[in-house]
């Protein structure tokens, strides 16, 4: 299990940016304050273009059915982090968590909003678990979605069992849903269209953050 402490990171999904300027899309959410970028895959090449104009830390979701074919290429695209989906992995998982390493990149896995979170408890255990749960609060595909609240439930069970585990929460995150996933325990925040719809991105990445940091407990320390 990790043993670092859980810190805050707010990613904006690149998926609600300017493709046509995904270069300076990238540069703008950093200087507004973003740790991470969320890529959304579909594919690597996105990554390795953008990955010449940023040393920015790529989160990539992985929502592809056949995860272990993108290890290689998203390795080589310069992804940082590969979260594959568990509805996908079941018989394959340790291969693909390995593969992820042997790549240089840091393994996560994601579920859907029908999948119990019990299934990636076996993930989270033995000799190579993942090293951040993506809690899906819509389903996967596109922007813009309204958040699941029903989706914390899952949130607090896994911060109870693993105190320093990196929650991710995807999905209608934005001002007006951080506190309760906050208070829930998630410390990985992905928001697409709050952070690039407002006027003033660096507010809200601000305020996120803000958030998350309040309910950081010493015991996730
Ligand atoms: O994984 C995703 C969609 O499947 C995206 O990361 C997500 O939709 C983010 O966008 P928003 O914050 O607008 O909901
Ligand atoms: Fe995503």
């Amino acid at each position: 299990m990790p043993t670092t402490a859980v810190e805050a990171k707010i990613a904006p999904s690149m998926l609600s940016s300017d493709f046509a300027n995904l270069a300076s899309e990238a540069e703008r959410m950093i200087s507004f304050g973003a740790d991470w970028l969320h890529m959304d895959i579909m594919d690597g090449y996105v990554i390795a273009s953008l990955r010449k104009h940023t040393k920015a830390y790529l989160d990539c979701h992985l929502m592809v059915t056949n995860p272990l074919d993108y290890v290689d290429q998203l390795g080589k695209a310069g992804a940082s982090g590969f979260t594959f989906h568990v509805e996908v992995s079941k018989d394959n998982w340790q291969e693909i968590v390995k593969e992820i390493k042997s790549k240089g990149m840091r393994p996560g896995v994601a579920l859907k909003p029908g999948t119990p979170i019990e299934d990636v408890y076996p993930l989270l255990e033995g000799e190579n678990p993942v090293e951040m749960v993506l809690v899906m609060t819509v389903e996967p595909g596109f922007g813009g979605q309204k958040f699941i609240p029903d989706m914390m439930n899952k949130v607090r069970t896994l911060r109870e069992k693993y105190p320093k585990l990196d929650i991710e929460v995807d999905g209608g995150l934005g001002p007006s849903t951080i506190d309760e996933a906050a208070a829930a325990g998630a410390n990985c925040i992905v928001a697409g269209s709050s952070v690039f719809g407002d006027p003033e991105p660096g507010r809200v990445i601000s305020l996120l953050r803000t958030s998350v940091s309040k309910c950081l407990k010493p015991n996730f320390i």
